[in-house]
């Protein structure tokens, strides 16, 4: 961030001045003249800019009032000032003079000169398993080696500030350069055939957690990406079989770190299901050491010159175990599909944006959470917020009925069975939804305490391209919030009815909301915690809208489907 570029790319970006330079072909096209003005727009590519003459003739015209107060705008007036400042300015570093002393080979060197920063460069490096030369080991996708095309993985490191690294570890290196100040000059011998990428940018949701700092295995944590359950990545780079390249999607500027693919990541889990009693998502051990991490390049002149800032040696891990094991059942025995078949499933899901047709029927929506936490009192409030829109079928429940209820009243009590042979059904048979397709169609989810696999089908099932739902999980929030918010609150049990909410029910519900988002965590579209009832009744309205209404991540195989005859 360089003098605030964030903030300049931020303001390229706003939607108020992508408006004013549509404005001006609508403007050529019909002539107005808006007085004597001259304006420099920069696009947010800063490729082209353009000139745009108005001229004020009638402001009357509501277009021209409109124009008018976006060029007076004071962020429009900042970012002509900020660019005709930059534009004036040279960036570019003053570099040392080129040594005198260049042996004869010079052509098949690089010499690249760093100035330290405390950004990183984005690289590694590790000792070739065969020549035992320090070469580079990786590129990091987004970072400023890789912008500046400077450096390539397998370029040779001969020299680092006129020092010979032959025979040195990577960790040497490292520590010549964590000493080095201000500037530091390479050699290096380029790598013979630079490699091709001809990637394609894929997107997907993460199917597990993953924490490069807990996993022994990674060539170099430092350059992990650390991720939770239900994210979206984007993967920028699978050149590598075992260690992919990816980010956030939500910060997609940011340099790309190490991911592991998604075969390593299905190995890991499978290993890990086999060797450990219960504990998601620990890292496993391996002997794979590869690299530390060179940081820091800064664009220059004419030669290559980046530099290095020195990067943390590996951490020690250790594997976290689950503390009280011995009260534990070992996994297998307690729910042995729903955890096998989750470290069997794919641990990346491809996913794609999908913006409904306003022909299109309705996604399903489905409501989500433990027993008691409200989500049926959210569901009747938002139905009679608006009757005619959202339909008040009586929805579908997999939890037992309860002494006071009735079977058709409060809910359809169904098997597992039934409900996933129900979804199978709806979505197999294309008819049952148009009826339902004008307004929205809702399953509900209860969790009891004993009933995580067949939920955790159910809610697989339903993921189907004709349904296309979006998950919604009501979390209750923290006990000391809903021992206030269910301060009057009624629940009815089999034996009571209006009984007030004993601290272990509030107890049972947390529990039980944790248990979900550990198993279930990753197919949530939304979260809604339902503290005040008011507002998680305006966020639920908004979920619901925005699941039909506006562009989601969606299962790359639902829109395949789509377009399958
Ligand atoms: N945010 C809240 N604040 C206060 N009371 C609430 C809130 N949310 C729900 N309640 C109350 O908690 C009780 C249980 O809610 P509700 O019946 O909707 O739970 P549920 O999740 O549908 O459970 P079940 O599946 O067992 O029917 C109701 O009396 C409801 O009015």
């Amino acid at each position: 961030d360089v003098n605030g570029v964030g903030v300049l790319y931020d303001l390229l970006r706003s939607p108020w001045l992508q408006a004013l330079l549509k404005v001006k072909p609508s403007l050529s096209a019909r002539p107005v003249f808006l007085g004597e003005q001259y304006l420099q727009l920069a696009s947010p590519s800063l490729c082209h800019v353009e000139i745009l003459q108005i001229k004020v003739e009638n402001p009357s015209v509501p277009e021209i009032r409109e124009l008018r107060r976006l060029l007076r705008n004071p962020n429009l007036k900042a970012l002509l000032s900020a660019h005709d400042t930059v534009a004036q300015k040279d960036f570019e570093p003053i570099l040392p003079p080129l040594p005198d002393n260049i042996p004869e080979n010079e052509e098949a060197m690089r010499i690249v000169c760093l100035v330290k920063n405390k950004q990183p460069l984005g690289a590694t490096i590790k000792r070739h398993e065969i020549t035992g030369d320090i070469v580079v080991a990786r590129v990091i996708h987004g970072g400023l080696a890789d912008r500046s095309g400077l450096l390539y993985a397998g370029d040779k490191l001969v020299e680092v500030n006129g020092v010979s690294v032959e025979g040195l570890e990577p960790e040497q290196v490292i520590h010549i350069l964590s000493l080095s100040q201000g500037t530091i000059m390479f050699k290096l011998i380029p790598v013979s055939e630079r490699p091709v990428s001809n990637q394609t940018t894929l997107y997907v949701r993460a199917m597990a957690d993953y924490w490069p700092l807990q996993d022994p295995a990674i060539p170099c944590a430092d350059a992990g990406l650390p991720f939770k359950k239900g994210e979206i990545l984007q993967i920028v780079d699978q050149n590598d079989v075992l260690w992919w390249q990816a980010r956030q999607v939500s910060d997609l500027s940011a340099c790309a770190g190490l991911i592991p693919s998604n075969h390593l990541l299905k190995r890991k889990q499978r290993e890990f299901w086999w060797s450990q009693p219960f504990q998601p998502h620990v890292c496993l051990k391996s002997t794979i050491c590869e690299c530390k991490i060179l940081q820091l390049p800064v664009r220059t002149g004419r030669e290559n010159y980046f530099l290095p800032f020195p990067a943390g040696f590996r951490r020690s891990m250790r594997l976290c175990r689950r503390k009280s094991q011995n009260s534990q059942q070992p996994c297998y025995a307690r729910c042995p599909s729903s955890c096998y078949s989750a470290a069997a499933a794919a641990p990346y899901e491809e996913v794609v944006r999908y913006q409904r047709h306003p022909t299109d029927r309705n996604r399903l929506i489905v409501l989500v959470g433990p027993s008691g936490v409200g989500v049926n009192e959210l569901r009747r409030r938002l139905i009679g917020m608006n009757p005619h829109h959202f339909q008040s079928a009586v929805p579908h429940t997999t939890r037992a009925q309860k002494s006071y209820e009735e079977n058709g009243r409060e809910y359809h009590y169904v098997s597992k069975e039934t409900f996933e042979n129900m979804v199978y059904t709806i979505a197999k048979f294309k008819g049952f939804l148009p009826e339902a397709s004008r307004k929205e169609f809702w399953a509900i989810m209860d969790e009891g305490t004993t009933a995580a696999r067949a939920t955790l089908q159910g809610i697989q099932m339903a993921r189907t391209h004709e349904l296309k739902p979006y998950i919604i999980f009501i979390k209750p929030p923290s006990m000391s919030c809903m021992r206030q918010s269910r301060k009057n609150a009624r629940i009815i049990t089999d034996y009571y009815v209006n009984m007030k909410f004993k601290e272990e029910d509030l107890q049972e519900m947390e529990d039980c909301a944790k248990k979900m988002e550990a198993q279930f965590g990753q197919f949530f579209d939304q979260v809604i915690v339902n503290d005040s009832l008011q507002e998680a009744c305006v966020q639920l309205l908004s979920a619901v809208h925005q699941a039909q209404d506006e562009p989601q991540w969606v299962p790359a195989t639902w829109i395949c489907s789509d377009t399958q005859p």
